[in-house]
């Protein structure tokens, strides 16, 4: 479904745009129907610019993103079937325009031959998948109605598309513990029955919840992805497992000093080359002082 292929990303900075930053540095990896990947580094690896790429909000420098074969295109078409949905909910909505707004605006979009009627069944359908009363969140203003519930009326109005994969960018960092595993839960949910998530996040318990598959960012390269409880269950990189032994310092960056052990992973000249070290589990050279 979702395939990025040795995508590459550099930043034009400076005062004329004579240096640049790169940002993601030959990523690769897939997301498949009814799966969630989680996505996870530390602040500055790499994660949102990739969600933006996929979501055709960042041109890619280098690579390929492809979606069911057909490369990103920023459009009405590829966003009915893939949606991204942000950290700050307040963000997405205008503040002066009633919550119902979001929907209205996805009805005169994609399905404007739709009778009034079914369109406020439909509505009423997603708003229930969701886990939210319409009557309690539809003509209601965004100050007046919670995180968690900007939170679902987002997903919601994916719902009333054709949607395949959403991309979730740190879109439970702001609510309160019991709303946010409403909001896994439900994201389960929706993998149960064939959405794609790719789910980015710092909080490596997160990912652990909800995720078949995780990918592991170090300085925008993969350190580390595989199946997630070979990832979190027997960690091959040192950076991976100094995340996995420092939950609670994950914002601070990573010691760069190589640990004494030597890098069994080296391939290529340090090149970012992966090594599959058992089916599916990959580990990049860990850049140690004998590499
Ligand atoms: N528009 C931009 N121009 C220049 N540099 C950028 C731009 N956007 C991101 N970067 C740089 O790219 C790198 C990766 O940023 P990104 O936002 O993708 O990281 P992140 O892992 O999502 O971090 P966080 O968890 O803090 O959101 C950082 O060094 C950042 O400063």
């Amino acid at each position: 479904m979702l395939k990025l292929d040795d995508v590459t990303k550099e930043f034009r900075i400076g005062a004329f745009g004579g240096k640049s930053v790169t940002a993601v540095r030959n990523v690769s990896f897939d997301v498949v129907p009814g799966e969630v990947v989680s996505l996870i580094g530390e602040s500055g690896s790499g994660k949102s610019t990739i969600g933006r790429m996929i979501l055709g909000l960042n041109p890619i420098t280098r690579g390929s993103i492809t979606f069911d074969g057909l490369p990103v295109r920023a459009g009405k078409e590829y966003y009915r079937h893939i949606q991204g949905i942000f950290q700050d909910p307040f963000s997405s909505f205008n503040p002066v325009f009633k919550a119902d707004r979001v929907f209205s605006m996805i009805k005169d979009t994609y399905y404007p031959a739709v009778p009034a009627a079914e369109w406020a069944e439909r509505i009423e359908t997603s708003l229930r998948d969701v886990r939210l009363n319409p009557g309690q969140v539809l003509g209601k203003y965004p100050h007046q109605l919670s995180g968690g519930q900007l939170q679902r009326l987002l997903i919601a109005r994916a719902l009333l598309l054709d949607i395949k994969l959403l991309v979730a960018d740190e879109i439970t960092s702001m609510l309160d513990a019991s709303t946010r595993i409403d909001v896994l839960n439900l994201l389960a949910e929706l993998k149960a029955r064939g959405l794609g998530v790719l789910y980015i996040t710092h909080d490596l318990s997160l990912g652990n919840y909800l995720a078949e598959r995780t990918v592991v960012l170090r300085g925008g390269s993969v350190a580390e992805m595989g199946p997630t409880e070979r990832v979190f269950g027997d960690p091959l990189h040192p950076y991976t497992r100094e995340l996995l032994a420092a939950v609670p310092r994950l914002h601070e960056a990573w010691d760069d000093a190589p640990p004494s052990d030597t890098c069994f992973y080296h391939r290529g000249g340090g090149t970012g080359a992966l090594y599959e070290a058992s089916p599916g589990h990959f580990v990049a050279c860990a850049g140690l002082s004998d590499c």
